[in-house]
């Protein structure tokens, strides 16, 4: 089973989160999609692999309220486990490649580069989600 776990406050990330799901599910894996308000971090940490995902925040971070928090305590279970990361911004764009190399030195294995998309994605951005989503259930 794949978890994908997204925090976003304006639903472009989510948007984001259920084609990267849909990726998955046409490469005929299984997937369950949560808002990191619904997972603990031992329910997120026990998926086979992981797709994780939150918007832009503060200046090129993670938002800081919920993710950050949820994210420094599943870090330290991330070794060997492998993972796609992505999210939405507004004007930046930088913050997934902090992110990644957060996951490399945690000992996750990063199946494709962050996916990051400008605000609302397009039929283009969706259709990056979906292949995202490929990537990993084929990893
Ligand atoms: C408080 C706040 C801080 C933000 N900080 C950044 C930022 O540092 N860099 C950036 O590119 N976008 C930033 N954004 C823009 C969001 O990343 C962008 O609107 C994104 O599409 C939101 O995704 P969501 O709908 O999943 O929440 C910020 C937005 C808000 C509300």
């Amino acid at each position: 089973m794949i978890g994908v776990i997204f925090w976003s406050g304006t639903g472009n990330t989510e948007k984001m989160a259920y084609e990267v799901a849909e990726g998955i599910k046409a490469a005929g894996q299984e997937v369950e999609v949560k808002s990191v308000s619904e997972v603990s971090v031992d329910d997120a940490a026990a998926y086979e692999k992981l797709a994780l995902g939150c918007a832009d925040m503060g200046a090129e971070e993670l938002e800081d309220g919920e993710f950050e928090p949820f994210y420094a305590e599943l870090e330290s279970k991330l070794g060997g486990k492998k993972l796609a990361i992505f999210g939405s911004y507004g004007w930046g764009g930088t913050w997934l490649e902090d992110w990644g190399t957060r996951i490399k030195d945690a000992g996750g294995e990063l199946v494709a580069d962050g996916l990051a998309v400008l605000g609302e994605p397009d039929d283009d951005g969706i259709a990056q989600c979906q292949e995202l989503g490929k990537t990993l259930a084929n990893a």
